[in-house]
């Protein structure tokens, strides 16, 4: 029975003769086999050939079985190719020495003078070893070109105004700490965005950063989403799973929404975050999680706290620092730059030659209120450039479809008797009018997220 033959294997070794029978035999298992004598061609070699395996003498000059040499070539050929898997040619007797070189980075030795089947046995394990290695290199060059992409998306984070300055230069100085961030502003100011950039400061950038929405985290679903489950602990828990905060282990976990959780997850949120262990759902094995903590809400958790809607002792542990980002109508100087910014976006993606935004639409963009802030802008801004003929943005090019305050249900000055729940009231009315109820696009339409969307439902009983 022919096997297919893969892998190939160096061999560098003094002795002329080992060198021929080794090749002689390997030559029927591996696909290429090669040989040398000198060990300082190793670096050359290295340079312009791929190996899987490299069987490595120990002692190359004559009388000498300090095995410093082994040490030095070892050393060498990780330092060229740091996934090399190198096993060792030791004499009888030399067994310490080999541990030694196990122990930096030598995957295994063989004994000379060797059996033919156990040298076999041993090539090929050490190739499964390679195997494993670059795949897993790439998986993790695959990651990490998967975050970079995730992040090119809007990394951009736009703002001059001293508001925004103020975010920036505390955001800068907490980064690199593992303090908890507790990120406050209304929907569509940009929390996720600032989160995302913390990360990517920190020392844990090439780690996962994962996010959870509590906001559409439903009730039974909370621990096993957070926490993970095991197989049958409930009726859909078909496999073994990890909970979020597994995933994020060793980099952040990013908990959006979370003045929305109810009193029975706050405390076992809070126990979780107080113990820095993990126990899923049907087990009773506790994980260690090593974890960056930032959160996200729009609510007033302090005035919650006095509620008794929020744990005061979560609120602690969740707001090490506390970011506080503006809303848009509250940085209307910062209005030009994010218009240019996501004209630019869109107009490579859909491929249209607008150059910018009137000063009257600018002028006017200043003027509105902004409910769903920047991802109301951004979406306005796509929408004119997808709609609009003019190479210059006029303001119905963005006005068209938003409602306040120029539209002529209410004007500003009827808007000065509504607070900003009225507003927000009145904006969802007309937005689910207009798509015949369809909340996706409602949603969408206002700047919100779905699940955003569904808890002002619930909450205005609309
Ligand atoms: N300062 C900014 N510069 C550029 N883009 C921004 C800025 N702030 C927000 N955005 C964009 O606006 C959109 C909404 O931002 P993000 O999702 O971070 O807001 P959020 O506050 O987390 O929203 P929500 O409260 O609804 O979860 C994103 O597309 C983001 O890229």
């Amino acid at each position: 029975m022919s096997e297919v033959k893969q892998g190939t294997i160096l061999i560098v070794d003094d002795n002329e003769d080992l060198l021929r029978a080794a090749r002689i035999f390997l030559k029927r298992h591996f696909l290429r086999v090669d040989t040398e004598s000198k060990p300082e061609n190793i670096p050359n070699l290295l340079n312009n050939e791929h190996y899987d395996v490299i069987l490595l003498d120990m002692n190359f000059t004559k009388d000498v079985s300090s095995g410093s040499e082994g040490f030095h070539w070892l050393n060498k050929i990780l330092e060229i190719d740091s996934a090399a898997v190198v096993v060792l040619i030791t004499a009888y007797g030399d067994v310490d020495l080999a541990v030694r070189a196990i122990k930096e980075g030598a995957t295994d030795f063989v004994l000379k003078p060797w059996e033919n089947e156990k040298l076999l046995g041993t090539l090929y394990s050490a190739l499964k070893l390679r195997q494993s290695k670059l795949e897993v290199d790439a998986l993790k060059g695959e990651k990490q070109q998967l975050y970079a992409d995730l992040d090119k998306k809007f990394s951009e984070i736009i703002g001059q105004s001293p508001a925004m300055q103020r975010v920036f230069e505390t955001i800068e100085r907490v980064a690199s700490t593992d303090a908890n961030v507790l990120i406050t502003g209304e929907n569509g100011t940009g929390k996720e965005l600032i989160a995302r950039a913390i990360h990517r400061s920190s020392h844990r950038s090439d780690e996962a950063f994962v996010s959870v929405d509590l906001g559409a985290v439903t009730d039974t679903l909370f621990e096993s989403e957070l926490f993970g489950h095991v197989k049958g602990s409930f009726t859909d828990a078909k496999a073994d799973r990890a909970g979020r905060f597994e995933m994020a282990n060793k980099g952040t976990l990013f908990l959006d929404e979370i003045g929305n959780i109810s009193p029975a997850h706050q405390a076992k949120l809070l126990t979780v975050l107080q113990n820095r262990r993990v126990t899923r759902v049907g087990s009773n094995k506790e994980v260690d999680i090593d974890i960056r903590l930032i959160s996200a809400t729009n609510m007033p958790l302090n005035e919650m706290v006095n509620g008794g809607g929020f744990r005061q002792d979560l609120l602690y542990r969740i707001n090490t620092i506390e970011v506080q980002l503006p809303a848009l109508r509250d940085r209307i100087e910062d209005i030009p730059l994010l218009t240019d910014h996501f004209i630019q976006h869109y107009t490579k993606k859909y491929n249209k030659e607008v150059v910018k935004a009137s000063e009257a639409a600018i002028s006017r963009m200043q003027k509105y209120q902004w409910p769903g802030n920047v991802r109301e802008l951004q979406h306005a801004i796509e929408r004119a450039i997808i709609m609009t003929n003019n190479k210059i943005i006029q303001p119905e090019d963005v006005f068209s479809n938003l409602g306040a305050p120029h539209s002529k249900s209410f004007n500003e000055e009827s808007l000065d008797q509504l607070n900003i729940e009225e507003v927000e009231k009145i904006l969802i009315r007309k937005a689910l009018k207009k798509f015949n109820g369809n909340v996706t696009q409602a949603a969408q339409e206002l700047g919100l997220t779905r699940s955003s969307l569904y808890r002002r439902l619930e909450k205005y009983g609309l």
